[in-house]
């Protein structure tokens, strides 16, 4: 007899719903796939339901929704951020949060260094001025800066981070790192990096300072207004992590007022920023809408990553990327 196939809910496939089509297939290789639609439907499957897939943080894991699995052992998230999910609830049901940490690291590194060139190099004005009907414009009137022997300031040397320090090494950039917990001292002697302990010397010193942090209590509006008056005037930020990461209102009156030179993000809050926001008006600001993770090969790792947390928890075996709530 065939074996039966664990069932796992999504929140729906193709369009909105979270699941690509195209990923479709494979989940259903290791799984009995039940859509929102389906499990709202039928009562019998709630007993059933032993995880969720959580891609683009829907299905949203609320009270009601964990009370109605009486089965469930995991939440595996297809992505590493996790600020959408109440970790303490989910714990508090007994069931395991997973995510997909390496998955992700390459092509949110690009998206961190490609804003990094594109702000430097002032690419998004030189599309518009080269589609410009005005012929008179001259690049020497408009001059951008070398990322090249550039200091590099990363804040958060985790999977992504680290990513970003080996690009920024083939780039000679000078590279200065803070971590909160720990020091890494191995991807440190890798990449010639140099690890400041305290946060401030690193905002003094960095020509570009890159946001790579997983947001939490601890690291909400990390970077505000003093943080920013600590940057050099000639300094960029970027910021590839979470929007709270920083106080975005005293971004605003940072750049309004010269503290510092440029802001490259690929994530807001909210997300998408209104169309009258101020930092949609300045032309030292360039906003992409949190792609740091869209490409093929990436979010087809990320659901690969998800499925193998996913099966580990439910085959009791060692779990390759548990998220533990501190
Ligand atoms: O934002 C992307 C992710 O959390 O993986």
């Amino acid at each position: 007899m065939e074996k039966e196939l664990p069932s796992v809910l999504i929140s729906g496939i193709g369009g909105t719903s979270g699941v690509l089509e195209s990923h479709v297939e494979f989940l259903k290789k290791h799984f009995n796939l039940i859509t929102m639609k389906e499990f709202q439907k039928s009562k019998e499957l709630h007993e059933k339901i032993k995880s969720v897939f959580v891609f683009e943080r829907l299905p949203v894991i609320d009270q009601e929704l964990l009370e109605s699995l009486p089965n469930l052992k995991v939440i595996g998230n297809s992505g590493v951020g996790v600020n959408h999910l109440n970790l303490k609830l989910i714990g508090s049901f007994g069931v395991k949060v997973t995510n997909t940490p390496h998955a992700v690291s390459d092509s949110t590194a690009d998206i961190g260094m490609a804003l990094m060139l594109a702000s430097a190099r002032r690419l998004v004005e030189g599309c518009y001025l080269a589609t410009s009907p005005d012929t008179t414009h001259f690049a020497v009137n408009w001059l951008g800066v070398e990322v090249s022997r550039a200091t590099l300031g990363i804040i958060g040397m985790g999977n992504i981070g680290y990513k970003v320090a080996k690009r920024a090494k083939a780039f000679d950039m000078k590279i200065l790192y803070h971590n909160r917990n720990q020091r890494k001292e191995e991807e440190e002697q890798e990449v010639g990096a140099t690890y400041c302990k305290n946060i401030d010397d690193l905002l003094r010193q960095s020509d570009f300072v890159m946001l790579v942090v997983n947001l939490t209590s601890e690291t909400h509006n990390l970077i505000g207004k003093r943080e920013l008056e600590l940057m050099k005037p000639t300094a960029t930020l970027i910021n590839i992590c979470r929007g709270a990461v920083v106080d975005q209102d005293a971004l605003v009156e940072a750049l309004q007022n010269k503290i510092i030179k440029a802001v490259a993000l690929d994530v807001t809050y909210p997300e998408p920023l209104p169309r009258d926001h101020l930092l949609l008006q300045m032309k030292n600001v360039i906003i992409t809408p949190h792609i740091g993770t869209a490409t093929d090969q990436a979010l087809h790792m990320m659901t690969e990553e998800a499925v193998e947390n996913i099966l580990a928890v439910l085959n009791d075996l060692p779990i390759p990327s548990e998220v533990i709530s501190k």
